[in-house]
């Protein structure tokens, strides 16, 4: 699908199309909808971005809670967003050992714990060593860091899947 493809889309099929390039944060894709046309793909993505930058804290913080736990309870019950499942399996997440899992599920408990937001990271852009690692010392920064980095690698995964939605065949027939 090309970007003029996207400017002509109902808002209904936008919203349908690309309401969880953000996980479950829908309200960001209806938002954005206003600001078309787009220029190109970048253009979506920055308006996105732009959007995501101009909330207050406790919206970005709102937006990190909207994501679900690596390895966690989602996965392991199969009620993952299908992004997301395609995400953590690509890291390896559905296919940790029992100590690895546990490692995780506590680490990312201490993470809410000291944060109150999860640890999010793009899975795509890393694998599951460097996952553990980064868990591991991104539990030792400062709430507002970890807010902003959280951000940042949102706005990778919305990156991510923007680029996957573009160029699928089933994008392609809207
Ligand atoms: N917690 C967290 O990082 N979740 C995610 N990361 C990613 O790439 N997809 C997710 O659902």
């Amino acid at each position: 699908m090309d970007i003029s493809a996207v400017n002509a889309l109902s808002y209904e099929d936008f919203v349908n199309t690309f309401g969880n390039v953000v996980e479950k944060c829908p309200v960001i894709t209806a938002a954005v909808w206003s600001r078309r046309p787009f220029v190109s793909l970048n253009a979506l993505e920055a308006a996105i971005s732009d959007f995501i930058d101009e909330l207050p804290e406790s919206g970005k913080e709102g937006i990190l809670r909207c994501h679900p736990d690596l390895a966690g309870r989602d996965l392991q019950r199969g009620t993952l967003t299908r992004e997301s499942r395609q995400e953590q399996a690509g890291a390896g997440m559905d296919a940790l050992t029992s100590g690895e899992t546990e490692r995780m599920a506590r680490l990312n408990e201490d993470y809410k714990k000291r944060f109150g937001f999860p640890f999010v990271i793009c899975a795509r852009m890393n694998d599951k060593a460097n996952i553990l690692r980064q868990l591991s010392e991104r539990c030792q920064n400062e709430r507002a860091v970890e807010r902003e980095r959280g951000i940042e690698e949102v706005k990778k995964i919305c990156r991510l899947r923007l680029q996957s939605l573009l160029l699928t065949d089933g994008a392609n027939k809207l």
